[in-house]
């Protein structure tokens, strides 16, 4: 086991949630009658976004679009890979209009972007792993986004089917802990995807249900620092003793609308 872990510098887009809420059920962590804290949820994203340059990130904004209260899972709004990008297409009627503002944003950044013919949710289900791109459908993306993304990004995609709504977006289920492994919960995938992932990862980190229930998948890591839900105990100690820097960071408010630390931070790879 590999104990000093390299971190690498990111920049990583994130998006205020000023106009957060939860007004709609897509998910089975939404409840419409649950009540939103959004100063609490500002704050808690606050110490997401300081946490990011207190490590020595770039951290970049997308303006929130008021009537938007997802805008904040900024994973959903794009992927980019050697400073292509693929932009999103929502499957939720109510999430549509969001695939506007990251779009604006991208072409203001100077990117190029293809905007995906099908249900595509960025970032949310493809993931960039090391060689390949691991793509996750069963919910949201479609097969035939993920061969978008495969001419897009030039580089392999690796198919792996979501069966449990829970883990609705492949990065609530996996995340990628460096260019060489990743960490995962199998019961979230299918028993064919599950034989790809031990295929392709013999030596990944695997997680319980409960670390994965509390979020602990959807994990920000540079390589060294993993920025992780302080919920997921278990997960915690795990990294902890494969030689990661475990930094917790509670998102919970967040939590009500079924997403964490990954889906508000969209990384962005340049060339
Ligand atoms: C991993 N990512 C990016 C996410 N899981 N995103 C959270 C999306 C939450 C939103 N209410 C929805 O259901 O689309």
């Amino acid at each position: 086991m590999k104990t000093s872990r390299v971190a690498r510098r990111r920049r990583y887009l994130l998006c205020e949630p000023r106009h957060f809420d939860v007004r709609y059920a897509i998910n089975p962590w939404m409840r419409v009658d649950g009540g939103v804290d959004r100063a609490l949820a500002l704050a808690q994203w606050t110490r997401l976004a300081d946490t990011y340059r207190e490590l020595g990130h770039t951290v970049d904004t997308v303006e929130p679009v008021p009537g938007l209260p997802d805008m904040v899972f900024a994973a959903n709004g794009a992927v980019t890979l050697g400073g292509r990008v693929l932009g999103a297409r929502f499957h939720a009627e109510e999430r549509r209009p969001e695939a506007a503002a990251f779009q604006a944003w991208f072409k203001a950044a100077g990117f190029d972007v293809h905007m995906p013919e099908t249900v595509s949710e960025g970032e949310g289900d493809l993931v960039p792993a090391g060689r390949w791109v691991l793509a996750g459908t069963g919910f949201r993306t479609t097969l035939t986004a993920h061969h978008e993304a495969q001419e897009l990004l030039g580089v392999p995609t690796v198919g792996l089917r979501l069966t449990d709504p829970y883990f609705y977006h492949l990065d609530t289920a996996l995340f990628a802990l460096d260019d060489e492994n990743v960490c995962y919960y199998p019961g979230a995938f299918s028993p064919g995807s599950r034989e790809v992932l031990r295929g392709l990862f013999p030596d990944a980190l695997l997680a319980t249900r409960e670390d994965a229930l509390a979020f602990g998948l959807n994990s920000v890591s540079d390589g060294r620092h993993v920025v992780v839900a302080p919920q997921a105990e278990g997960l915690v100690e795990q990294l902890s003793a494969h030689g990661y820097v475990p930094v917790p960071v509670d998102l919970s408010e967040l939590h009500k609308a079924g997403g964490g630390i990954k889906c508000c931070t969209q990384e962005v790879r340049s060339a």
